[in-house]
This record gives structure tokens, sequence and C-alpha cells, in this order.
């Protein structure tokens, strides 16, 4: 039998922003199989974020190929987007945005409803369902401007898995918590990768991550330089050391 399909895979890819003289990232090549937590580490403006960018399919590929869950990332974008959830980087809401925390979930929802229908029972009960695996369902009715910005992440954070995602993107997702938060989100994480879902996680703290084995994939200037399995009390030594044979080069 073939093996199957890697669920996200970039052959040689460069991406550039648009008006930039020189792409960002350069020469990435990257197979993650379905249900493996992968840990992105790597200096500031290494490009772990664009990494994430690329393979939700924001930013224009000027060379290689990617596929993410079984399509071509460059031809349809919006298709890798329904299936794959993305925690953006230290996102704030407006204190004035006009949106209960249980709208902002079910906007997770948007694109399994499809535009100008109407949310059904299933749609409210996934919504339910997130907020209840965050523990924030008392906070359903309340404005989203009006959280602190932990409770904010945590509610991105519901607003992601209300759509049942394949393919989890999280940029530095602990920043806001506290060490509850933090440890009820890696237990919550763990559970979705038993479950079979893809984790990428952007982070510069390692200290407690699940407890399972993990790749690591350390970003220097746009490329990838280390990639390799290990145990999650392996991952801050890999990338630091990463780190200083850049220095010494
Ligand atoms: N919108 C943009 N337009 C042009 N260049 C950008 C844009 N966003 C990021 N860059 C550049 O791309 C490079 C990689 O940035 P990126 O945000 O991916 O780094 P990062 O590794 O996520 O950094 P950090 O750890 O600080 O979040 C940086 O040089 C940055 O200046």
């Amino acid at each position: 039998m073939t093996p199957p399909d890697p669920i996200i895979r970039l052959e040689s890819v460069y991406t550039a922003y648009e008006g930039a003289d020189r792409p960002t990232l350069t020469d990435v090549s990257l197979a993650i199989e379905k249900g493996e937590f992968v840990v992105i580490g790597g200096p500031n403006g290494a490009g772990k974020t664009t990494l994430l960018e690329t393979i939700n399919g924001m930013l224009p590929i000027t060379h290689g190929m990617a596929t993410v869950c079984g399509q071509d990332v460059r031809k349809n974008g919006v298709q890798v987007r329904c299936r794959v959830g993305y925690l953006l980087q230290s996102f704030a809401f407006d204190p004035l945005t006009p949106f209960t925390v249980e709208e902002v979930v079910l906007m997770g929802r948007f694109g399994t409803i499809g535009l100008f229908r109407k949310p059904k029972k299933e749609d409210y009960e996934a919504v339910q369902g997130a907020l209840s695996l965050l523990g924030i369902e008392d906070l359903a009715a309340r404005p989203i401007g009006k959280l602190s910005g932990g409770q904010q992440q945590k509610v991105l954070m519901a607003q992601n898995l209300a759509r049942n995602p394949e393919v989890l993107l999280l940029d530095e997702p602990f920043s806001n918590l506290d060490m509850f938060a933090r440890e009820e989100i890696n237990r919550l994480l763990a559970g979705l990768v038993g479950d079979g879902v893809t984790v990428l996680i952007v982070s510069h703290a390692f200290d407690d991550l699940p407890e399972r084995a993990v790749r690591v994939v350390v970003m220097q200037e746009g490329t990838i330089v280390v990639n390799r399995e290990c145990s999650p009390g392996e991952v801050e030594q890999v990338v630091r050391n990463a780190g200083r044979e850049a220095l010494h080069a």
C-alpha cells in the first residue's frame, strides 16, 4: 500500500510580500504528515509567520509547489482556508467591535454555512462545543471588544475550533495566556492531535509543550535550517543550537 500524501507539502517554495524587492521565504521545502505536532522556532524576522501565511494561501508563491489537504495552494487558496484554522499573532479587537463572543465564534463556521445562508442547528452546536472546549461558555453574550487580551485569544481559538479544521496554524498562541490557560490549551492541542488534527505552532516559549513526540522546524533568514523529530523536552535545545550555529557561521 502506498503511504498517504503529506497533509502539507512545500517544494522549493519562494514567497514574496506585495511590493517587496526580494522573496521573504526562499527555497522552503517541508512535508508534514496528518496528525503531526510541529513546533516552529527561530529568531524575530526569520519568516515563521510568513511560513504560516504561505501554508494558508495568503501570500503569493512566486516559485515552487505547495499543497495543503490535497489542494494546490496557489490555485485553491479559498478551499485551503476552509479546512485550515489560523490563529493570528497578537490580534486585538477594537473596543467598539459590535459583536458578541458567540457571534465571533460563529464566524468560524462561515466557510461551511456559505454566503447569505442562515446558520443551522449544527452550526450553533459547533459554537457551543468550541466555547465549552475553551471553558468560556460564560462569556458567550459579552461584547468581544470588552474582553481582556487573553480572553480574546481564547475566543479566537474557539472560532478556529468551531470550523473543525484538519490543520491548525497557531502563531504564538500563548502570548497573552496565564499559566493555567496555557496548560489547558496544551491539553486541548494534545487531544486534537490525538484525533488526527495537524497542529503547527510558532512559539518562543517551549516549556509546556504537550507530552508527545514533536517535529521541530527552525527558520532563519527566510529558510528552514532544522527539520527533525524530537521529544518536547529537546525542542528548546534544538532551537538554541541552531541559533548558536548561525552566530558562528
Ligand atoms: N506585510 C509585510 N510586508 C513586507 N514585509 C514583511 C511583511 N510582514 C513581514 N515582513 C518581513 O518578512 C520577514 C519575516 O517576517 P515574519 O513576520 O514572517 O517573521 P517571524 O519569524 O514571524 O518574526 P517574529 O518572531 O518577530 O514574529 C521580516 O523581514 C519582515 O520584515
